[in-house]
């Protein structure tokens, strides 16, 4: 179905209102609320990620061993690594995520939802996709939604909407995180880590407040995450997922720390 501007503009205008009206706001407790040690729960919020666009077969394959070892919950990568990492992983817990639109999201709906079928044949389980965000500053709602409409229904999984929040305003963080909701997405993102910025607490919990009349919708928070204690700081603020490409670091760090390494 698809649904004019004239529809989502008054929605998306009261439920920036509602959102920035709601000073009380408390983050709901989650399995990663009380984690203070890099635990089994803790591994099973890391998606563990390699984007780069000169990475090779050999760091995917170290990327998806550094995954089963510390049992991550995903290995995140391009289109173009995901049969290999599906290979790799199997037989392991841990899953394979590929991103879409990535990192622009400035594809066409088609080629987006094309990319997200594909990644899926070739064996992902997650999907990152890229939000159109000229279309969400410019305040063409019908294309935001439809855009990640077509990658939710393409996918039939897992589907997480990347708002490169670095080039966003508050108003137009609870615009994109209300349409990925009503779109179907399971996640809000909050950067890809390739157009500068990274997550904050502060967005992560706009974030959180804007998906909260949703139920089941989470914030997954990524890009600039490089130590044990940055990913505390984020579930507090509401998220249940860490995107991070130094998630083997951090394992080692506390690790050493902790003198069992
Ligand atoms: O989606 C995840 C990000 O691209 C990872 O960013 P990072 O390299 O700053 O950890």
């Amino acid at each position: 179905m698809s649904l004019s501007n004239d529809h989502w503009s008054p929605l998306v205008k009261s439920k920036v209102a509602e959102v920035l009206a709601d000073t009380s706001f408390a983050v709901p407790t989650t399995e990663f609320s009380s984690i203070t040690s890099p635990d089994a729960t803790f591994a099973l919020a890391i998606d563990h990620t390699l984007l780069k666009p000169d990475a090779t077969s050999a760091q995917i394959d170290e990327l998806c061993d550094q995954a089963i070892r510390y049992k991550f919950k995903s290995c995140c990568v391009n289109g173009a690594n995901v049969g290999q990492v599906f290979r790799r992983l199997e037989g392991s817990g841990t899953i394979t995520c590929a991103v879409i639109g990535f990192p622009l999201g400035a594809g066409t709906t088609a080629a987006k939802a094309f990319e997200a079928q594909d990644a899926v044949k070739s064996g992902a389980k997650e999907i990152d996709m890229v939000v159109n965000i000229g279309a969400l500053k410019a305040g063409n709602y019908a294309l935001v939604y439809s855009d990640i409409r077509a990658v939710v229904e393409a996918a039939s999984t897992t589907v997480k909407v990347i708002l490169e929040t670095v080039f966003l305003s508050d108003e137009e963080k609870i615009a994109g995180s209300f349409l990925a909701a009503e779109a179907g997405a399971a996640f809000v993102k909050t950067c890809t880590g390739f157009s500068g910025g990274g997550a904050t607490a502060a967005d992560v919990l706009l974030m959180r407040k804007s998906v909260a009349y949703k139920s089941g919708v989470k914030v997954k928070a990524s890009a600039g995450i490089r130590s044990f204690d940055k990913c505390l700081e984020m579930f507090k603020a509401g998220a249940e997922r860490i995107g991070t490409s130094s998630g083997a670091a951090i394992m080692e760090s506390v690790q050493v720390a902790a003198g069992s390494y």
